[in-house]
């Protein structure tokens, strides 16, 4: 099925990324999120990113214009409806993300595809809170999504053939490369890189090493472009705690009990970079240690 509009659920850092991404692949982007700071700031954030690539010289700036002209914010979730693809990217809480599609489904056009940018979270169990579990899956891209190349699709037990099809043909089109993960907690990226992160901070907590040096061991030692702790950051901390909360519930197993100070930052509101402050203080400019 051809996919030429498409509505984006959550105007976060991912929910922006996604907008970005097919707006620049030549799709209409109806961008909605609950927040009205988030969606007034939608259009500069995502015109910031696309100068980031005009200034590479990856794409030209007609380009840029012309993406950008394709995202439409909107309060109206209702209008999401009428869209060949809705892809839910808000927070990572299952209630959350269960109430969204239960508000979108009386208003879907019939062929609508069904997507979450989910982490974690059972794509089964988020199906069968829709009309269409069939044309449900996960599309589970990487942040920053504009440069990471990997997309992972998971099915749910009843995500049928023709939309796992459409979902290969769009990560084609997008220019990245899909992985398919089984339906089973955190699929395959997050099964890995969150209880590393997870680790790193029992590093911090048992005082193993400082957020400094912990980062820099694994940056250099590890060769990873970002250190654990700066990459929470950048994930956010509480989508790395959601995520390890998941792992810890849904396989009934203590090796992913989350680190009591990931926690601890969390209910303190240092999320990370998109709250001024998590392991690092970003409120200077400067990131600075904040332990
Ligand atoms: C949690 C989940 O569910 C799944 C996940 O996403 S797990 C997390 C996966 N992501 C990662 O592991 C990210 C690891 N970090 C990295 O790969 C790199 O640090 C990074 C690509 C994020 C940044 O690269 P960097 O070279 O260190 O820094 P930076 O200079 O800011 O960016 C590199 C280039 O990309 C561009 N760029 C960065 N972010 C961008 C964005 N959002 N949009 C467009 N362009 C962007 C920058 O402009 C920069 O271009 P120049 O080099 O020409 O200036
Ligand atoms: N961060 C990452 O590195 C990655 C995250 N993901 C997944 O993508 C999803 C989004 O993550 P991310 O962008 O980081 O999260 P953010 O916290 O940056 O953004 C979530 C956005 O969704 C909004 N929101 C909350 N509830 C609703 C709702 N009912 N309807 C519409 N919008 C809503 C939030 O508004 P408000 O702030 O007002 O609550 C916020 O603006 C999560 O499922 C996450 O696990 C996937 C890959 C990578």
């Amino acid at each position: 099925m051809a996919v030429e509009r498409v509505g984006v659920v959550g105007a976060g850092q991912m929910g922006n990324g996604i907008a970005h991404v097919f707006a620049l692949a030549g799709c209409e982007v109806l961008l909605t999120d609950t927040s009205p700071e988030a969606l007034a700031a939608a259009p500069q954030v995502i015109a910031r990113n696309l100068d980031r690539q005009v200034a590479k010289g990856t794409i030209t700036a007609e380009a840029k214009a012309q993406a950008l002209a394709r995202v439409i914010p909107t309060r109206e979730l209702a209008l999401l409806g009428q869209t060949d693809l809705v892809i839910e990217a808000a927070t990572e809480r299952e209630p959350v993300k269960t109430a969204i599609f239960e508000s979108l489904v009386p208003h879907l056009a019939p062929h609508t595809i069904l997507a979450t940018n989910t982490s974690s979270i059972s794509i089964t169990r988020l199906a069968s809170r829709t009309d269409r579990p069939e044309k449900f899956l996960g599309v589970h891209f990487m942040n920053p999504v504009p440069l990471m190349q990997l997309v992972e699709l998971i099915r749910g037990i009843a995500t049928d053939d023709a939309t796992f099809d459409t979902a290969i043909a769009i990560v084609e089109r997008l220019g990245k490369t899909a992985s398919v993960a089984q339906d089973f907690p955190a699929f395959i990226v997050n099964r890995v890189l969150i209880p590393m992160i997870n680790e790193a901070v029992y590093t911090l907590y048992e005082g193993v090493g400082t957020v400094t040096s912990i980062d820099t061991a694994m940056r250099l030692g590890a060769n990873h472009p970002m250190g654990p702790l700066e990459l929470a950051d950048f994930i956010g901390l509480d989508t790395c705690l959601a995520i390890m909360n998941v792992l810890h519930d849904g396989f009934a197993d203590t090796k992913y009990r989350p680190c009591p100070l990931l926690t601890k930052y969390v209910e303190a509101g240092w999320l990370g970079r998109k709250a001024g402050r998590g392991f690092y203080d970003y409120r200077t400019g400067t990131p600075v240690p904040t332990r």
